[in-house]
């Protein structure tokens, strides 16, 4: 398994961190745009090797996409990160065209990858290479919602007091700070509904936390979060590589699909060799259909602004 990750910066090089450390796949290539960047990040990844025990090999290179070719999954990173106070959807401006120019580039030595896209706003920056790029829906994938529901997770077990491993639950829609749709009627403590535990107001807490998740850290940061993100994007990589088919509410192509039509949003697939191999619809209440409704407009609104 080959992967290529596009963007040595924070998640881009977290990203290949994570994935050598899982020691699933035999090549990294990290490319960056910023001369020597990409090769020492390689370079310093690689000199973890011996310590963390991983073998996979991790290569830098600076724009030559020929390094690139013939790569299994790649991941688009490249592009700039908020600063606080920023939306995720003020960044479209300039990292429309750094995706778009990453994607055919890389689609040209390698044809028949997978694409996982990861530069915000990502909703937008999915759909984006759908219509440029045209390939078919199960190769293109948003990583959003594994993040966010990562982060719901760490809200849930907070507000319980219990640890993470007994928590589960979901964020699907738009991975913006006001877009998401973490489902809460569904989060379970060891299979039991957390509203058996929780007060409406910590439930409300849990919701909006989750929600502004990226947010937050972006203020405490100065600039947006790396190691969740990269760890996400890894699962999800991991899942591909070793054809898990597993559940990852992820950023894709709708054409019916919870009423919504010809946009990109965070829903839960299943994972494994071909990519997104089955979109899951699942039963949610009216109001969870209206947030998701409510959710899609945003996502349309910062479609709109692309010129494809
Ligand atoms: N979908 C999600 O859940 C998340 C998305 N993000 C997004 O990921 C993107 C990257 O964030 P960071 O890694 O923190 O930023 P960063 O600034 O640390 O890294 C971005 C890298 O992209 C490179 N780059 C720019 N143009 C390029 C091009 N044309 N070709 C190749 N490389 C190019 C830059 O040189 C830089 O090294 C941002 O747009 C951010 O908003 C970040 C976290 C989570
Ligand atoms: O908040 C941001 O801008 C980066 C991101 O998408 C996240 O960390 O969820």
């Amino acid at each position: 398994m080959k992967v290529t990750v596009v963007g040595a910066g924070a998640v881009g090089a977290s990203c290949a961190e994570y994935i050598a450390m899982k020691n699933f796949a035999s090549e990294v290539v990290l490319l960056d745009i910023k001369e020597g960047y990409a090769e020492g990040k390689a370079m310093d990844l690689m000199q973890t090797a011996s310590l963390n025990g991983f073998d996979t090999k991790i290569t830098g290179s600076t724009n030559d996409y020929s390094k690139t070719a013939n790569s299994d999954v790649v991941v688009i990173t490249s592009g700039i990160p908020r600063k606080p106070g920023m939306t995720r959807e003020e960044l479209i401006g300039i990292n429309a065209g750094i995706v778009k120019t990453v994607a055919t580039n890389l689609l040209e030595h390698s044809p028949n990858t997978i694409i996982i896209v990861v530069s915000n706003p990502m909703d937008t920056m999915t759909y984006l290479v759908h219509k440029s790029t045209g390939l078919p829906k199960n190769r293109i994938i948003g990583m959003g919602g594994a993040l966010d529901s990562a982060r719901f997770k760490y809200r849930l077990a907070e507000a319980l007091g219990a640890p993470i491993s007994d928590v589960d639950g979901m964020v699907i829609g738009g991975h913006s700070d006001v877009g998401m749709v973490p489902l809460i009627g569904h989060a379970t403590r060891n299979s039991v509904k957390v509203s058996e535990f929780l007060s409406d107001e910590q439930m409300s807490w849990v919701v909006e936390e989750t929600k502004v998740g990226g947010a937050t850290l972006t203020k405490l940061l100065g600039t947006s979060a790396w190691y969740a993100p990269g760890a996400a994007v890894s699962s999800m990589v991991q899942a591909i590589a070793c054809d898990q088919k597993k559940m990852f509410p992820c950023s894709t192509m709708l054409e019916g699909e919870y009423g919504l039509d010809d946009i990109c949003i965070g829903t839960p697939v299943i994972l494994g060799k071909d990519g997104i191999e089955k979109i899951v619809e699942i039963e949610l209440s009216d109001a969870e259909k209206a947030k998701m409704q409510e959710s899609a407009e945003g996502v349309k609104k910062t479609n709109a602004l692309l010129q494809v």
